[in-house]
């Protein structure tokens, strides 16, 4: 899979360099290229944005530039979708990430001011580009580039041989069983007066899958009801019911 990013903090983007993704980007399984955004200017101040039409503060990115950067990018092939982080964008989820995954090129492009001018995103959907706005969730971000880290870390521990246990992967938070994680722990058994659950010592198997779930089930319940309300209604057998 290739991702390239585009923005104007290039160096924003140096920590995928870093762990999993870096090794996944040296070992060739992930094709990451970040660019300049200014690479694409033409004037001697290299600017990237202007005045919002209609009034209002702060500024906007000029359509302009995005299509000189764009162009070069995006085929009109289909194989490459656009990804544009954005406070107004659909929740970028664990399932957003999955289907990214499978995209053979992503591009994603990173937005700073009041955003990018909107005719970028119409121009390439008008083209058949697949154009997706994402938001990581309801708090502002001064622009695109956080989104970008995390959208990258999340698609590139997908691809086959990235992540070392790919079972990992299976058992996740937000994964198919859409209940939080359970409580993990490691050794020492006991730690400042703190025990580590019992049946998580006792071998037993089934009792510990149980132990799991439940808690997996309550915390769920407690912190996020909203994913209770959304499981099918066979995601819980008569053991979670008694909870
Ligand atoms: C007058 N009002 C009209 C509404 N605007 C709204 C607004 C517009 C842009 C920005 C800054 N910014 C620029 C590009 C960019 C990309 C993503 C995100 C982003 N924020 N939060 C997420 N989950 C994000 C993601 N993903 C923010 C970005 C901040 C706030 C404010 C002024």
């Amino acid at each position: 899979m290739r991702i390239d990013v585009v923005t104007i903090f290039p160096e924003y983007l140096a920590p995928l360099e870093l762990s999993l993704v870096g090794k996944a980007h040296r070992a060739g399984l992930l094709d990451l290229r970040v660019h300049d955004l200014r690479t694409w200017t033409t004037d001697r101040h290299r600017t990237v944005d202007d005045t919002p039409i209609g009034g209002g503060a702060g500024m906007v990115m000029r359509p302009d530039v995005w299509g000189e950067a764009l162009d070069g990018l995006l085929g009109d092939d289909g194989a490459v979708e656009l990804l544009v982080p954005t406070p107004s964008g659909e929740r970028f989820t664990q399932r957003t990430a999955e289907r990214l995954a499978a995209v053979p090129r992503l591009v994603v492009a990173c937005g700073r001011y009041e955003g990018i001018d909107a005719r970028v995103a119409e121009h390439y959907r008008a083209r058949g580009v697949p154009v997706t706005e994402v938001s990581l969730g309801d708090y502002v971000l001064n622009g695109g580039e956080v989104a970008a880290l995390v959208v990258v870390e999340a698609v590139a521990r997908l691809l086959p041989g990235v992540v070392g246990n790919p079972d990992s992967l299976v058992e996740e938070s937000h994964g198919a069983a859409g209940l939080l994680e359970y409580p993990v722990y490691t050794r020492p058994p006991q730690w400042r007066g703190h025990d580590v659950p019992e049946v998580l010592l006792s071998g037993h198997h089934a009792r510990i899958a149980r132990w799991r779930r439940d808690r997996a089930l309550e915390r769920t319940a407690e912190r996020r009801p909203d994913l209770v309300a959304r499981l099918p209604a066979d995601a819980l057998d008569a053991d979670d019911r008694r909870l």
